[in-house]
C-alpha cells in the first residue's frame, strides 16, 4: 500500500510518499515559502536527483496540485498513475477535546476540523484545503488524518486549565491544548531510545523550533505541559507569532489603534514575532545572516528569541523537577547551532554541559550535542511527523488501531451543580 501523508504548514507544505510493505520513501519533498514571492517546491524522488522548481505558489491547493503532478511526472516521477496513491493521511493542527487520536476523514470529521478554524486560523483552514484538493484530485481514496493536540492530551487539569472563570471551560472549552505533538511524541521517544533508557522513567523537555514552536515537558512518556496553548498563538516567539503577552495589551491596543478582533489577531499572528522585532524577516536564516553582518537590531531579535526559548526550559524543569534529556528539533532546532548555543548558554546551573564541537557538526543526524560529563543529555533529533502519520493512516485504513493512547482529558474539580 502507498500512503501520501501530507503536512501543511503555516508557511510550508511537506509530503512523503510512502510504500508500507516495507514503510520505505518512494519520494519527499517540500514547498516553502508558500504566500510569498518566490516559492519552492523541492522534490525527491528516491534514488535519482532532486528536482527545485521556483514559482508563485500562493496558497495550499495550487501547492497539492504541483506536488502530485512531480509524483507522475514523465522524468522525476516514482508512480505511473496517480491511482497508485492508495491512502493520504494528512497532519491537522487542532483537533480540540473532540478528537484525542487519528481518524479516517469522513463529513463528520470535516465539519469537527472546520467548526475548529477559529482556534486555529493559520493552520485548519490549510489542512481543509489539502483534503479537499486530494478528494478533487483522487476521488475515493481514503483519507486519515492525525491531529497535533493528540499527544497532549495527558496533560492534567492544573496545566490545561487557564485561571479565569470555569464557566468558560464548560461552556467553549478554552482551555490548552498545545501542539506539534506528533512531533514531540516522535523526538522524545526517539530520544529514550538514543540514550538506551526507558522512556516511561526520563524527565524530557523537547524543542520544537520552527516557523511555529513549542517547548513540551515530557514526563515518564506523557505530556505533563505544552508552551502552546488554545490556539498556537502562546508560548514561545515564533516567526511571525508574537507568542507571551500580557492579554490586558490586546483590548488596549484595539481601543488605542481602532483595531477589530480580526485585525489585532492578524497582528499577534502574522505580523509580530521575529518578522516585527528584527524588521528583516521571519526566516531565522535571514535574521542570523543578518546578526552575524553586525546587524544589531537583528542581534536582540536573536536574543529576544533565545531567551524566551531557555526561559521554557527553566520552568519545565521546575514542573518536572529536574530534566534528564533536552531535545532540538525542526526547521531551526534541528538545523541552527547558533540557536542552539545561545539557548544552552545560561543552563549550566542545571549541570548542563554543552559540547561547541558536536553542536557543529553531523548535521541532519540523531546525536548528542553535550558532553559526556553533562548532567543533562543535549540532542538534536530530526523530527519525523510523516513518518508517525503514515503509521497511523496505515492502521486506520486497514481497519486496526491507531498509535499512541487515546484518552479522555483529565476531570476539571467542581463544586457540582
Ligand atoms: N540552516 C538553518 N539555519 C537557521 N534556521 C533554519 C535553517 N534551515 C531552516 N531554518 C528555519 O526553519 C524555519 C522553518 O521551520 P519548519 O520546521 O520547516 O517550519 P514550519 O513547519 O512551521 O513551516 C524557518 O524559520 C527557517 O529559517
Ligand atoms: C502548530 C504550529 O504552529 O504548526 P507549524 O509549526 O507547522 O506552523
Ligand atoms: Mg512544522
Amino acid at each position: 500500500m502507498n500512503i501520501l501523508v501530507i503536512n501543511a504548514g503555516s508557511s510550508s507544505l511537506k509530503y512523503q510518499l510512502y510504500d508500507m510493505r516495507d514503510e520505505s520513501v518512494l519520494a519527499k519533498g517540500k514547498v516553502e515559502r508558500i504566500g510569498m514571492d518566490s516559492a519552492i517546491l523541492s522534490h525527491e524522488p528516491s534514488g535519482k536527483n532532486e528536482v527545485r522548481e521556483v514559482s508563485e505558489i500562493l496558497e495550499h491547493t495550487t501547492a497539492i496540485r504541483k506536488v502530485l503532478g512531480m509524483l507522475i511526472h514523465p522524468e522525476h516521477g516514482v508512480l505511473e498513475r496517480i491511482e497508485d496513491v492508495h491512502a493520504v493521511g494528512h497532519r491537522v493542527v487542532h483537533g480540540g477535546e473532540a478528537f484525542s487520536s487519528s481518524v479516517i476523514v469522513n463529513e463528520e470529521v470535516k465539519s469537527q476540523i472546520k467548526r475548529l478554524f477559529d482556534l486555529a486560523p493559520l493552520h485548519n483552514p490549510a489542512h481543509m484545503l489539502g483534503i479537499q484538493a486530494v478528494e478533487q484530485n483522487l476521488p475515493n481514496v481514503p483519507q486519515a488524518v492525525v491531529f497535533d493536540t493528540a499527544f497532549h492530551q495527558t496533560m492534567p487539569a492544573h496545566a490545561f486549565l487557564y485561571a479565569i472563570p470555569m464557566v468558560l471551560y464548560r461552556r467553549h472549552k478554552i482551555r490548552r491544548y498545545g501542539f506539534h505533538g506528533t512531533s514531540h511524541a516522535y523526538v522524545s521517544e526517539r530520544a529514550a531510545q538514543f540514550l538506551g533508557k526507558p522512556y516511561e522513567e526520563l524527565k524530557i523537555v523537547t524543542c520544537h523550533i520552527g516557523n511555529g514552536a513549542s517547548c513540551a515537558a515530557v514526563m515518564n512518556g506523557k505530556s505533563i505541559d505544552t508552551s502552546m496553548g488554545m490556539t498556537p498563538l502562546e508560548g514561545l516567539m515564533m516567526g511571525t507569532r508574537s507568542g507571551d503577552i500580557d492579554p490586558a495589551v490586546v483590548p488596549f491596543i484595539m481601543a488605542k489603534e481602532d483595531l477589530t478582533v480580526n485585525e489585532v489577531s492578524s497582528m499577534l499572528n502574522k505580523h509580530s514575532g521575529l518578522l516585527a522585532i528584527s524588521g528583516i524577516s521571519s526566516d531565522m536564516r535571514e535574521v542570523t545572516e543578518a546578526m552575524q553582518s553586525g546587524d544589531k537590531i537583528a542581534g536582540f531579535a536573536f536574543d529576544m528569541f533565545t531567551y524566551r526559548i531557555r526561559k521554557y526550559i527553566g520552568a519545565y524543569a521546575a514542573a518536572m523537577n529536574g530534566i534528564d534529556a533536552l531535545v532540538f528539533t525542526a526547521g531551526i532546532g534541528e538545523n541552527s547551532e547558533a540557536v542552539r548555543k545561545a539557548v544552552c548558554s545560561g543552563l549550566t546551573f542545571l549541570g548542563l554541559e554543552f559540547d561547541d564541537e558536536r553542536n557543529r557538526t553531523g548535521r541532519g543526524q540523531e546525536r548528542l550535542i553535550s558532553t559526556d560529563a553533562s548532567k543533562v543529555a543535549v540532542l538534536v533529533i530530526p523530527t519525523n511527523e510523516e513518518w508517525m502519520i503514515a503509521r497511523d493512516t496505515y492502521a486506520l485504513v486497514s481497519g486496526g488501531e491507531p498509535h499512541g493512547i487515546a484518552v479522555t482529558p483529565e476531570q476539571v474539580p467542581s463544586r457540582g451543580s
